[in-house]
């Protein structure tokens, strides 16, 4: 086993893991909102991370959280038109954040949605390497800019929450791709174009403004991801299993449900 601490939980059933990130998620807003004047938290697209958000919709723990003192932001965001149903932030929005705004709850300003594609789809389909290299280096430009301008060039997450491939990829960072070792602290986003798992336009947040982040939960569910927990769990740090560098400031968290835990001791 390596040396960075991470904690592990692991849940009976799919249903509890996902009920229980949910309400860890809105009771760790809420205590952090007694302390400080906003929170500031990274969601996560996928079975599980859509799942999490339509659980946490339900809860009646939403009564404990001041959401016009919370801002939602992204770990990764499929580079599709705005009204794509692959888009994270649109499936987000329809398990959760639109409730919440349409209740004027939440203020739609605290939600900081990655930049989404606006070219046609023609053009898009006849796009070079170079171009789409382009477009993508100026949306993740934009997203970091946000962030500085948001929370300060210094600035971090509280929280953020990310999901699992059956690759062991996490955020848009995937085996093998160069984006994984980007190591540069002043680069907190990065575009993606050749991603394995489709669409193969993504941006991402990066590792080292990830590991920036206060509290870094990790979440996933069901046995065709028991490899890859197993292999990231394993050992930190390694480029082929990228959720293996997922960790946080204060905490690192993996939840997993039975399932999943397969292969760990
Ligand atoms: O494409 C993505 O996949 C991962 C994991 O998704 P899952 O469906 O296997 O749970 C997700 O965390 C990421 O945000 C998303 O863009």
């Amino acid at each position: 086993m390596d040396s960075v601490q991470r904690n592990v939980l692991v849940y009976d059933t799919e249903e509890t893991l996902i009920q229980t990130v949910a309400a860890r998620l809105l009771l760790r807003i809420s205590d952090l909102l007694t302390a400080q004047e906003r929170v500031d938290v990274a969601l996560t697209g996928g079975t599980d991370g859509i799942a999490v958000l339509a659980a946490a919709a339900q809860s009646p723990l939403c009564a404990a959280v001041d959401f016009s003192r919370v801002h939602f932001w992204w770990g990764d965001e499929r580079f599709v038109p705005a009204d794509h149903a692959d888009r994270n932030a649109l499936q987000a929005r329809e398990a959760w954040l639109d409730a919440l705004v349409a209740s004027g709850e939440l203020p739609e300003e605290n939600i900081h949605e990655m930049p989404a594609e606006t070219r046609t789809a023609e053009a898009a389909a006849s796009a070079s390497d170079a171009e789409n290299d382009a477009v993508l280096l100026a949306a993740a430009r934009e997203y970091q800019a946000e962030l500085e301008r948001e929370l300060g060039p210094e600035g971090t997450l509280d929280i953020a929450l990310f999901g699992v491939g059956p690759d062991g990829h996490f955020a848009s960072l995937f085996p093998g791709h160069d984006e994984v070792l980007s190591s540069d602290p002043a680069v907190k986003s990065l575009g993606v174009a050749h991603s394995p798992k489709m669409p193969p336009l993504r941006v991402t947040l990066t590792v080292p403004f990830i590991q920036s982040t206060d509290f870094v939960w990790v979440f996933a569910s069901g046995e065709r991801k028991s490899d890859a927990v197993g292999r990231a769990l394993y050992e930190a740090d390694h480029a082929n299993v990228p959720s293996s560098y997922a960790r946080g400031k204060e905490e690192s968290l993996w939840m997993i449900d039975r399932a999943a835990a397969a292969n760990l001791a």
